[in-house]
């Protein structure tokens, strides 16, 4: 079975592949000092528990967090008796190669969604995907990751405010009834929800505008929905783009007898 993990700059996935279907979806806060003996004892608890067996023998990584890379390298020799495949490493093979400037490293998680976005719709996209950062990545008519669009995350947006201004507290976001907040919280969110759907529609009109091609809008990432607006905002939801992505790349190299 093939262990998939996607590691971002807040929370870490991890997902079995039996061959046919992903049996489980496991999520843990990322933090770079956790060893390997400390996933492994996570890891086995939670399948256990789900009644999954162990048998893994093939491990992917994509890691936003190169920190994190090292244990996660140790948790699969030392207890999957495997070399992982880790996404960016000149070792692990792409559908496609990115087409951007020369010595730019492109996230590896924008990387794994291009090749799962192309894998499950095809080309001419743009692949919003919602976590720590607001990512769009623009998937050219063969694939390959031609460029996009970084923008702050929500969260981080609103853990900004409440972080630099002293009166601003915490607050979640969620969709206001009204523009006009008649409360702290109220005014937060609503510069939050409704700033993101203006960012959203903008950025991807401007995309449109500079791509000489028909485009679809796929999102992903756990705030995705919140955002959507009726079927205008987005073409198609898919929340397990990633790892749907993780897999492609793993079968891609294996295809290829690598490693
Ligand atoms: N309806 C919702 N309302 C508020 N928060 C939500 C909702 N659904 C999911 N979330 C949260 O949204 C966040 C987005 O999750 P996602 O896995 O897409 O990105 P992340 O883990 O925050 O970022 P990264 O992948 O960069 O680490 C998570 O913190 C999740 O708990
Ligand atoms: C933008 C994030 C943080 C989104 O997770 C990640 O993809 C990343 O660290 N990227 C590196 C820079 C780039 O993708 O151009
Ligand atoms: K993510």
């Amino acid at each position: 079975m093939l262990l998939a993990i996607d590691c971002g700059n807040t929370n870490t996935v991890f997902s079995i592949w039996n061959g046919e279907r992903f049996l489980c979806t496991l999520r843990t806060s990322t933090e770079h000092q956790r060893t390997a003996d400390q996933y492994y004892v996570w890891l086995s608890t939670l399948l256990a528990h789900h009644r999954i067996p162990m048998d893994i023998d093939a491990v992917i990584i994509s890691s936003t967090v190169p920190r994190v890379v090292f244990n996660l390298r140790v948790l699969s020799d030392r207890y999957f008796n495997c070399r992982p495949l880790v996404v960016g490493k000149p070792e692990c093979l792409l559908p496609q190669v990115p087409r951007v400037d020369e010595g730019t490293q492109v996230g590896p998680d924008r990387l794994v969604n291009t090749a799962g976005a192309f894998d499950r719709y095809g080309g001419d996209l743009i692949v919003i995907d919602f976590g720590t950062a607001t990512t769009f990545d623009v998937v050219a008519q063969d694939g390959a990751y031609v460029g996009g669009v970084i923008s702050p995350g929500v969260n981080l947006s609103l853990q900004a405010l409440h972080e630099m201004a002293a009166a601003l507290p915490h607050v979640d976001v969620t969709r206001p009834q009204k523009v006009i907040g008649t409360n702290t919280v109220a005014c937060m969110q609503s510069g939050v929800f409704w700033g993101y759907i203006g960012l959203v529609r903008e950025v991807c009109d401007r995309i449109r505008g500079e791509y000489d091609r028909d485009m679809r809008i796929i999102s992903t990432g756990g705030l995705a929905p919140l955002f959507a607006q009726g079927d205008t905002l987005y073409d198609h939801f898919d929340e397990f783009l990633t790892i749907h992505g993780l897999r492609v790349i793993h079968d891609h190299n294996k295809a290829l007898g690598n490693p």
